[in-house]
């Protein structure tokens, strides 16, 4: 049991979610712990409030803290509306992924700005519906703002070698079976850089939350296209446990940048604000409105559609 307050009462602008392997981050001082309700159930763990220079920092374990939600049942509509809820603008995603591309080598980070999305329809990925119709755009998925940031970040990587990949497309599949070999070749026709099973609907949540979001992802097998090894979980956690401090090194390093800004226009998202009240005002005439969908509006978003 954590003996930390379960209230905070000061806006937590800045979160990391952890992927496979990172369930924590180090170097931070833990002071509150939160697991709040939301319209869409509890997130996936208690999301920890981590201080840093005075700056408050949130964490949440994306596949829950012993790593017992699959894929497709990671509650992500209470994960990013915990995190909106609690004042997060600004989101680093952590992901392990399959190289879909030989110059990408296991443990090379890869910061994507695209992705294809090869899920089923069967996870819950989007806020707007039951009554209250929204479309965000989302022709960049991630955040170019934030991809600079990351990219300033690199050096703060060691090892002979890794090399951090300033774009690239990540291909979104249904899981939890890894892909067969014909899929991972039409992946790589495709252009796909990286595959992991986490992006969506992670990225289409953020968006619709208004916030700033991008995945750091970290290649920890060449999938099954490529002549070593087929991945299989051992490998996705013999690099993630290899090369983790590299990648505690590097989020690391982007949150120091990113709380030095804690108040600036990016981490707050200035950029994305207003988006979701468009979409939704232009959709639905008020007298369609489900007070219901509105009320869960209203929990992203106080004052949605006053006025
Ligand atoms: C354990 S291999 C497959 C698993 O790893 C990745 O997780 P995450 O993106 O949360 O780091 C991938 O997306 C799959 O969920
Ligand atoms: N090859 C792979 N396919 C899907 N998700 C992954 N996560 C890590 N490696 C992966």
């Amino acid at each position: 049991m954590s003996s930390l307050p379960e209230t905070f009462d000061r806006p937590v602008h800045i979160a990391v979610i952890g992927g496979t392997g990172l369930y924590k981050i180090d170097g931070y001082t833990p002071i509150a712990q939160l697991n709040p309700d939301t319209p869409w159930g509890k997130p996936s763990a208690p999301i920890l409030i981590l201080e840093h220079n005075g700056v408050p920092v949130a964490f949440l374990a994306r596949h829950g803290a012993h790593h017992q939600y699959a894929p497709h049942e990671v509650p992500t509509r209470a994960n990013i509306a915990a995190l909106r809820h609690i004042g997060v603008r600004c989101v680093i995603a952590f992901s392990a992924v399959g190289s879909l591309q030989e110059e990408i080598k296991p443990m090379d980070f890869v910061v994507p700005d695209q992705i294809i999305d090869r899920t089923k329809g069967i996870r819950p990925f989007t806020f707007f519906e039951g009554g209250l119709v929204g479309h965000v755009p989302f022709g960049d998925p991630f955040d170019p703002k934030i991809v600079e940031v990351v990219k300033k970040c690199a050096a703060s990587m060691e090892g002979d070698g890794v090399t951090l990949h300033d774009k690239g497309t990540v291909i979104c599949m249904e899981g939890p079976q890894f892909s067969t070999r014909a899929e991972s070749n039409l992946y790589r026709s495709w252009g796909g850089s990286v595959i992991n099973m986490s992006a969506l609907p992670e990225a289409k949540l953020a968006r619709e939350a208004e916030m700033a979001y991008q995945m750091i992802c970290m290649a920890t097998d060449y999938d099954c296209w490529h002549t070593s090894e087929d991945v299989d979980v051992s490998m996705v956690f013999h690099y993630m446990n290899t090369n983790g401090q590299n990648a505690k090194r590097l989020v690391g390093a982007v949150l120091d940048e990113l709380c030095l800004q804690d108040n600036s226009d990016l981490v707050t998202a200035k950029h994305w604000e207003g988006q979701s009240k468009n979409a939704v005002s232009f959709m639905t005439k008020p007298e369609g409105r489900n007070p219901e969908a509105l009320k869960r509006a209203e929990f992203l978003f106080p004052g949605f559609l006053d006025n």
